[in-house]
């Protein structure tokens, strides 16, 4: 299969698309209400309304945007196996000290100045996050001894932390 299939979980969905010289996707949210906002250091799931099917071969990984990671907007988890059909998550930490809100344009048109500076606006109409495909390597997997692990020839060892001195 090589191909990407997406299908629209929510009618309103944006069905993802990169020119070929991007590496991601972009992927939009997509909620029935005005807004959502996540609170200073936390986490929220933000619905993108899609749904995919692609070779395991592949793994898409879910990124920030260049925009969403520099209003921080912080991407978690984000690993979207081959297999799954569900509807796309992106689970989205706030790292500003000020509630932000991912929130409709007709929505905020009605909010007045004082409400728009005690927040941070980021557009629904704007991608959150992009989706990157990566190839999966095919490795077996075998339990040894770790005595016969020390036995593999390797530059580092068991050396870590610090310990080469650079
Ligand atoms: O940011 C994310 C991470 C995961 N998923 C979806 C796609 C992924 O294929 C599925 C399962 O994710 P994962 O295996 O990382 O979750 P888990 O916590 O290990 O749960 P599970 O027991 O379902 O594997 O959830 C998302 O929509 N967004």
């Amino acid at each position: 299969m090589n191909k990407i299939y997406w299908a629209k979980v929510k009618e309103q969905a944006i069905i993802p698309t990169k020119r070929e010289e991007d590496a991601g996707y972009d992927l939009y949210p997509c909620f029935e209400e005005d807004y959502i906002e996540i609170a200073p250091l936390t986490t929220k799931l933000v619905p993108l309304g899609v749904a995919s099917a692609f070779d395991a071969n592949y793994v898409l990984i879910l990124k920030e945007r260049g925009s969403s990671g520099t209003k921080g907007l912080a991407q978690r988890s984000g690993v979207i196996d081959s297999g799954y059909r569900g509807e796309y998550m992106a689970p989205v930490t706030n790292v500003n000290n000020k509630p932000i809100r991912i929130a409709k344009k007709e929505v905020v048109d009605t909010w007045s100045d004082y409400e728009k500076e005690q927040i941070l606006i980021y557009p629904y109409e704007k991608a959150i996050c992009q989706g990157v495909l990566l190839v999966m390597p095919s490795l077996e997997s075998e339990e040894i001894s770790y005595e016969a692990l020390q036995q593999i020839e390797s530059q580092r060892g068991s050396g870590r932390l610090g310990s080469s001195g650079k």
